[in-house]
């Protein structure tokens, strides 16, 4: 039997690099957005980034634990609506559509993110 283990969402992202590349090109898209940039002004970049990176590379199965702050304790008193949150995830799909993640493991990846709606919109 020749059987290895399946491919992680990390290891389909093209691993450490391709998600660096991934969550630069959604800070680009976010900060040339008018709809969502406003919840970003006080933001220090490279925190978000390594935060971001850290976390996704966590969902993704990749070989890294978060130790931020959890969902709700960074986005309580934002008070993101709907609209805005799904506007947040256009935003990341452009991004992924940039970096030229197939439709496939973007699905995936977006069903990974989908659950953690809750912690976000309206807290
Ligand atoms: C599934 C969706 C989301 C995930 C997984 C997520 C994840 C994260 C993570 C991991 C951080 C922390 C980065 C760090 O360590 O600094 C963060 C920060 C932040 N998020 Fe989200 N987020 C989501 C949706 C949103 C949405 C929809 C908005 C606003 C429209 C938003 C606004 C922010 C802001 C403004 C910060 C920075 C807070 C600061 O300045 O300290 N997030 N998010």
């Amino acid at each position: 039997a020749c059987q290895s283990a399946p491919q992680s969402l990390y290891q389909k992202v093209g691993e450490q690099a391709g998600l660096e590349r991934l969550v630069d090109a959604f800070i680009n898209q976010i900060g040339q957005d008018k709809v969502i940039f406003h919840y970003f002004k006080q933001t220090n970049v490279s925190h978000f980034r390594a935060g971001f990176i850290s976390h996704l590379c966590d969902v993704l199965d990749g070989p890294c634990q978060y130790d931020g702050d959890s969902m709700v304790q960074i986005h309580t008193g934002m008070n993101i609506n709907e609209h805005d949150f799904n506007h947040a995830v256009e935003l990341l799909i452009a991004a992924m559509d940039e970096v030229g993640i197939t439709h496939p493991v973007q699905n995936q990846i977006l069903a990974k993110l989908a659950p953690m709606r809750s912690e976000i919109i309206k807290i």
